[in-house]
């Protein structure tokens, strides 16, 4: 497990970030000041009820929503001050994502779809690179098969390599176990784990599962869109019991 510290510079920082949606009797608050760092080298679980805000939080951190105010700081660069054009530069380039539903194209083939933000980016795409990718996941002999050929942990790992080609500054993943069996949701925490471990790399995710959230280097609960806790180190128990305080 990667080492934590408080002085750990975060990958993505947010700071007092806040976000609502028009409800029917007027605007309904899903974050309310939100300021939440995600550690470099490190693989960070958000977990909370359902509506608590996850993958609101989520979302705003990577850039794929604007907040209402606060800032969401990649390095330097704050999102939340960024125009369509800015922001699809540092999705493309800066920032992975990986859905709950692996998200594939399905004409295309496991290297097809890994090679596409490449392709995105413009410029040549280099079979290695490709190849490359495809190893870290464990896949170099599946490159030909389209996503149906293949099963849902093996797409999911298509998924992360996906990600992974463009050497992203932070992989974030929403329930990335959360369409797939026990045994395959674990192996997927055990690569997104050498992602982080081997790989040096910085992982945020939302989870709604104790076991996957143990995997974690740190746990971070959010509670009607609020921050209402923090687990470094956790085990699945420890997990399980905080949530159960909120639960109730
Ligand atoms: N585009 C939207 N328009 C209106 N309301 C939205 C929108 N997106 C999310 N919400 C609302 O914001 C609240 C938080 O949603 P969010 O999906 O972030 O929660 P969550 O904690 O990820 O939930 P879950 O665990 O059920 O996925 C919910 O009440 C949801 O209905």
């Amino acid at each position: 497990m990667s080492l934590l510290t408080d002085i750990q510079l975060p990958a993505v920082q947010l700071a007092a970030v806040s976000k609502s949606y028009p409800g029917a009797a007027g605007r309904v608050p899903v974050l309310r000041e939100v300021s939440l760092g995600f550690p470099q080298q490190a693989l960070t679980a958000v977990m909370g009820p359902s509506g608590s805000g996850k993958t609101t939080l989520l979302n705003c951190a990577a850039g794929l929503d604007k907040p209402d105010s606060g800032k969401v700081l990649l390095g330097d660069t704050d999102l939340a001050a960024c125009d369509e054009r800015e922001l699809t530069a540092v999705r493309r380039g800066r920032i992975g994502f990986v859905f709950q539903q692996f998200n594939l194209l399905p004409m295309l083939s496991a290297y097809e779809n890994v090679a596409l933000p490449l392709r995105l980016r413009g410029g040549r795409v280099k079979r290695d690179r490709v190849m490359e990718a495809l190893r870290e996941v464990g896949l170099e002999d599946k490159a030909d098969r389209r996503p149906a050929q293949l099963s849902g942990g093996q797409q999911q790992r298509v998924a992360i390599a996906r990600t992974l080609v463009a050497e992203p500054e932070i992989v974030f993943a929403d329930e990335p176990t959360g369409s797939l069996d026990r045994r395959s949701g674990r192996q997927i925490m055990e690569l997104l784990r050498a992602v982080v471990d081997r790989g040096g790399r910085t992982v945020a995710m939302v989870t709604h599962d104790p076991a996957a959230a143990a995997c974690a280097d740190r746990v971070v609960f959010l509670s009607d869109g609020k921050v209402v806790g923090r687990l470094d180190h956790p085990t699945a128990d420890a997990v399980a019991r905080r949530l159960s305080l909120w639960e109730r």
